[in-house]
């Protein structure tokens, strides 16, 4: 039960132990090339970048699959200055030596059935994450399949071992995966696996998923396993099951997270969501199989919470917003609402100002009617006017001897004698033969104003008949 007591894979320290690991397989791959092409020009322990600067032309990679595996890259694109490349590890190829080189390795890698890599990834200026690793793990593949050919003396049907981890090869309980019992099912990644199916029906090819993931698993985590666990897997040992149960979720789990790294973000902000504290996302513990239908679950769950939560940061935005625009408004309308009281009280004080100013104009107006009236007293209460008619014969004599400004009117009547035939009259205002109806009405007027004021006033006209008094009293409209 040891592998029970190993599987803390959910400690903060998976990272740097992931890269540690990596490191190792890496400084294997190197310590395996020197000692198959000779020294590489890089230091024993090299950093991803040197290692792929180094691999990049791909001469070292067709040097070394060709002794593997003689003929296997039928033309290596030579350079004069390979061996200076070889020493300086930075000089970058020319780009037919890379692409052709690099491209004759992967298409013999790939006939080999083994774990391939791109091109690219042996770019040291755009390293991707397990971009590296690819490579390394390709070199550990074919180290794997040179030591299987040296032992099975050239016969290249034979099996050998994917090693992940350099640790396992140095672990005194290491797995002999290459068992060939009957009773063992043979992890075999090579085409030698392709070439002998798994037994028939459904049942087999689960039990072959789960071992082959078993085995990735714990190569990949440095574990190792006894003899007896897949004897004790098919005999449906409660124990076995329970531990493959454990690994296969917490190795799904960790395929899942590296295959979407945004995983673990979204896992801790459900987390904080829903516990109201912060957990790391690999305490979730993922204790079965089942687990991982749980886990996809929580993950549609935590997307569907995301966008919850994206709705709802949404929504609180534009509440905050509405309440800026409802105090923003609450202002405005207190600042109209000032303003307005302002100018009614401006408008109340000018009313005021007019209604007094009124006051004092009726004042006035009273009192000018008062005056006016007392003039038109003054005038007279009763005043006679005389309007002369003109003459409609020529050959008439006249009668009018003189008419005065101050209303006074001579007349002369030429039957009697000159002394005896002079009439004088006094009148307040004589109208001449020539007085216009205009004349007349402007010294009417004033007191038709009083009739306005309240007065009493009567006009009338006064003479013998064809004098003249309907013409004067109408209103002649010109
Ligand atoms: N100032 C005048 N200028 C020109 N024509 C006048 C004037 N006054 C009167 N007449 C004319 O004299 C005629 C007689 O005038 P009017 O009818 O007004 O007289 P009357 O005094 O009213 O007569 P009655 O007493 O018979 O009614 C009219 O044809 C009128 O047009």
């Amino acid at each position: 039960m040891e592998f029970v007591t190993r599987t803390g894979f959910h400690d903060l320290n998976l990272a740097s132990r992931k890269a540690e690991e990596a490191a190792l397989r890496r400084y294997v791959a190197v310590a395996w090339l020197e000692n198959l092409v000779g020294p590489l020009g890089i230091s024993s322990q090299p950093s991803e970048k040197e290692l792929v600067s180094c691999l990049r032309n791909g001469l070292i990679l067709c040097n070394v699959i060709n002794k593997i595996h003689p003929g296997a890259v039928a033309k290596v694109v030579e350079s004069n200055s390979h061996a200076q490349s070889l020493n300086q590890e930075f000089q970058p190829p020319p780009a037919y030596q890379y692409f052709e080189n690099v491209r004759n390795f992967l298409v013999a890698i790939e006939e080999l059935k083994l774990p391939a890599f791109e091109a690219c990834d042996l770019e040291p200026d755009n390293l991707e994450a397990g971009s590296v690793a690819k490579v390394v793990d390709c070199l550990l593949a074919l180290k794997s399949y040179h030591e299987c050919k040296q032992i099975n003396c050239g016969n290249e049907n034979g099996y050998y071992k994917l090693t992940r981890s350099p640790m396992v090869m140095h672990s005194s309980t290491k797995i002999h995966l290459r068992a060939s019992s009957e009773s063992c099912r043979q992890l075999d990644m090579s085409a030698a696996c392709a070439k002998q199916p798994p037994a028939n029906g459904e049942i087999h090819k689960i039990e072959d998923t789960i071992v082959k993931l078993l085995a990735d698993y714990m190569v990949g985590t440095k574990e190792n396993i006894d003899d007896n666990l897949l004897g004790s897997f098919h005999n449906r040992n409660p124990d076995s099951i329970n531990v493959l149960r454990k690994m296969i979720a917490s190795c799904l789990e960790q395929q899942l997270q590296n295959k979407i790294p945004e995983l673990k973000s979204m896992f801790k902000d459900f987390i904080k969501e829903s516990n109201g504290s912060a957990v790391h996302s690999t305490s979730i513990p993922l204790q079965d199989v089942s687990s991982f239908g749980h886990f996809q679950g929580s993950r549609a769950h935590t997307k569907k919470a995301n966008n919850h939560m994206n709705l709802l940061n949404m929504q609180e935005i534009e509440l905050s917003n509405l309440k800026d625009l409802l105090s923003r408004t609450k202002r405005e309308f207190e600042d109209l609402q000032s303003q307005v009281q302002k100018d009614l009280k401006t408008i109340g004080s000018q009313v005021e100002e007019m209604s007094i100013a009124a006051v004092q104009y009726h004042k006035v107006v009273e009192e000018n009617r008062k005056l006016y009236n007392m003039v038109q007293d003054l005038k007279g209460n009763i005043r006679v006017f005389c309007r002369i008619r003109p003459a409609f014969c020529a050959g008439k004599r006249n009668v009018i001897d003189f008419i005065g400004e101050d209303g006074s009117l001579v007349i002369l009547d030429p039957l009697k004698p000159k002394k005896d035939g002079r009439k004088v009259f006094q009148f307040n205002r004589v109208f001449g033969p020539s007085a216009t109806q205009d004349d007349v009405f402007n010294d009417t007027q004033p007191l038709i104003r009083s009739v306005m004021d309240g007065y009493n006033v009567c006009i009338f006209a006064y003479g013998q008949t064809g004098s003249g008094k309907t013409y004067t009293m109408s209103i002649h409209m010109v």
